[in-house]
């Protein structure tokens, strides 16, 4: 991979607690437009891998570029500017109001417009326009007007990830975006994730093998904090040691 192909990449990533070795010398790259899963048992350290990223924590060593910059010591509202950006459940205030409102919101605050109210906003019609542009594409635009709480939890995932794809990222970070919703909502979510344009690249954290190798063009397992191995689905599905990582979980099931 050149070094224009690479939207993020880690170099000897660990993360401990105390002798607890949570991530240990984790060296990843991520392809630009990648859909880049990570997989792994319980415990393997996925979600503290995607935090070293946004700087939810600070690696105990090791460093994350993003392109070509070493941000390994930027707190994650600076990565956020710079286009790395993960969903987060929405709170109390989003979800009591209409899925427009709160994109438009969200783009306001990306554009520095702080004091715009939403009943002011008509004026900024681009705002709205953006707003409406980014519901189409997450096939959200007939909910525009829905208040999110009474959504069903499969779009009220997809509003967290338009307010995401608000600030405009080129690295979208999602850590389990189908858990806890029906299988059949899962399906729908991971279509409309595969759809984003392929300027954005998807890292995801996904429990369920079939959505993972369906969506994922490209697969890290994790086991034990260390990277096991990473490939294609194929080579993932063919690789004897991965099937011995999930049966050994099974059996222990
Ligand atoms: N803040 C913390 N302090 C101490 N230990 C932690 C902390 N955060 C995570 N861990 C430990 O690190 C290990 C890896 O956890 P992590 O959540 O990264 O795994 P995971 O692969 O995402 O697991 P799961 O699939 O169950 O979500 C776990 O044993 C967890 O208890």
């Amino acid at each position: 991979m050149t070094q224009q192909n690479i939207a993020l990449r880690t170099e000897g990533l660990s993360k401990s607690w105390g002798a607890f070795a949570a991530n240990s010398d984790v060296s990843l790259t991520f392809a630009k437009g990648a859909r880049h899963a990570l997989i792994g048992p319980n415990g393997a350290g996925k979600t503290t891998f995607i935090n070293l990223l946004t700087g939810g924590f600070l690696p105990s060593s090791g460093k994350v570029y993003l392109g070509d910059q070493d941000i390994t010591q930027l707190p994650q509202h600076k990565r956020v500017q710079r286009g790395m950006t993960r969903t987060f459940q929405i709170n109390t205030l989003f979800a009591g109001m209409t899925v427009l409102e709160s994109v438009v919101l969200a783009i306001c605050e990306r554009r520095g417009l702080h004091s715009v109210w939403y009943k002011t906003v008509e004026k900024h019609t681009d705002v709205v326009d953006e707003a409406m542009a980014l519901l189409t594409t997450l096939k959200l635009s007939a909910e525009a007007n829905s208040i999110t709480r009474s959504l069903a939890y499969g779009k009220q995932r997809l509003v967290e990830i338009a307010l995401a794809l608000a600030t405009k990222p080129s690295i979208l970070l999602l850590d389990e975006p189908a858990a806890g919703i029906p299988q059949a909502e899962s399906k729908e979510l991971f279509e409309v994730i595969a759809q984003l344009p392929r300027d954005v690249t998807v890292v995801f954290i996904e429990h369920d093998m079939g959505l993972v190798f369906r969506f994922a063009d490209r697969i890290t397992v994790l086991v034990g904090g260390k990277v096991l191995t990473e490939g294609t689905p194929a080579e993932i599905a063919a690789d004897p040691r991965v099937k011995e990582v999930y049966l050994g979980e099974a059996e222990h099931a």
